[in-house]
């Protein structure tokens, strides 16, 4: 199997459909922000505040890789930092060619300074469409209910998906701690969402077993599923996720930090994709997981042997698997298509060079 290189990975037209807003900010940015707006940060150089936003390799589980967001979110919760960081996260996205990208975020974790739930989705949305006008990239937004605060709170986030329907969020999610905290609670912010015709996908099979997963597809309606790494233990919902081509959004290196696998060669992308099933690369979190869509790319391709082709097959599943109305979706596709077919690996350099 011919090597590719990182370079080649970033020319690629790529998604990440799962990456979280929260989790993927700029370490000077956070230092920048906290020093504007006077909050204390348990380290105060890009360095020594490294360990605390980055989990690496020793991270023990789910639930400890979450402390990282108690320091995103404390520089959070104005309107200019969500302007900004929602900018420069689409802006990183867009610099490794990221042509369609969706983040995700919880409005209810901004609103310590008192904003607005509404001010908090319009914040994000400037953000990106700033992003949108310098660059090659579209965006769209997910709103997430998270599983341990009340399925109340759950409604009014599903309400404000709601209100911001074709207006820049293009779907709902569930996260948040997986164990002791079932989706099946806040079921009545699925209903409230697919009632209204908007698109949902939910975290599962990641920190908890397949009975997770059952019940984002069966009991909230889930038309993606977020990680779902532990689908391998139930070959019958398997076969019914492959069969109905619900998309699998995997984040490998970010499942090796929280132990839903072991280590990477572990990891059931390979077999998913071997079976056929709808499978798509994301970051989860672009600085918490110190990655980037190449770069899992990058791992897949080195440590689970996927070639070019099955590369390139993988991201025409990203883009298949888009919260976009069917028409856009298609003509983005299509032009992806054509990019993909024309690919050849190589850097920019050794190209000119044969000129
Ligand atoms: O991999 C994950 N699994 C579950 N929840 C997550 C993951 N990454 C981030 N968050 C949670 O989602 C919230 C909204 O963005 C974050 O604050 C974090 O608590
Ligand atoms: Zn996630």
């Amino acid at each position: 199997m011919p090597k590719l290189t990182l370079q080649d990975l970033q020319r690629l037209p790529k998604t990440d459909l799962h990456v979280h807003l929260d989790g993927s900010l700029r370490i000077p940015t956070i230092l920048d922000l906290a020093e504007q707006q006077k909050v204390k940060l348990p380290a105060d150089t890009v360095d020594s505040l490294r360990p605390f936003v980055e989990v690496g390799e020793d991270c023990k589980s789910l639930v400890e890789y979450l402390r990282a967001f108690d320091v995103t979110l404390s520089v959070m919760q104005t309107y200019e930092s969500l302007v900004r960081t929602a900018f420069e996260l689409a802006e990183d996205a867009a610099k490794e060619n990221v042509r369609y990208m969706e983040v995700r975020y919880s409005p209810i974790l901004h609103q310590q300074k008192g904003l607005t739930l509404h001010a908090i989705v319009q914040a994000v949305l400037e953000g990106l469409a700033l992003a949108e006008k310098q660059y090659p990239i579209k965006t769209g937004v997910i709103l997430c209910g998270m599983r341990h605060i009340s399925p109340d709170i759950s409604l009014r986030l599903a309400d404000l998906t709601v209100a911001f329907k074709n207006k820049g969020v293009v779907g709902f999610d569930l996260a948040g701690a997986e164990e002791n905290f079932p989706a099946k609670r806040h079921k009545d912010a699925f209903g409230r969402v697919l009632q209204n015709n908007i698109n949902c996908t939910l975290h599962a099979g990641e920190a908890y077993g397949p009975e997770s997963i059952h019940q984002a597809i069966h009991l909230c309606g889930a038309h993606r599923i977020g990680h779902g790494v532990r689908l391998i233990e139930d070959g019958d919902l398997l076969n019914y996720v492959n069969d109905h081509r619900i998309p699998l959004e995997c984040c490998p290196s970010s499942n090796v930090q929280t132990k839903a696998v072991k280590k990477m060669a572990d990891h059931p992308i390979r077999l998913f994709y071997d079976l056929g099933l709808r499978v798509t690369v994301n970051t989860d979190n672009r600085m918490v997981t110190n990655t980037t869509v190449s770069r899992e790319f990058q791992v897949i391709h080195e440590e689970l042997g996927f070639g070019l082709e099955e590369i390139k097959e993988v991201i025409i599943m990203g883009f298949k698997s888009a919260f976009l109305p069917y028409a856009l979706k298609r003509a983005l596709l299509a032009e992806v298509v054509h990019e993909l077919k024309a690919f050849k690996p190589g850097s920019l350099e050794s190209k000119k060079e044969h000129l």
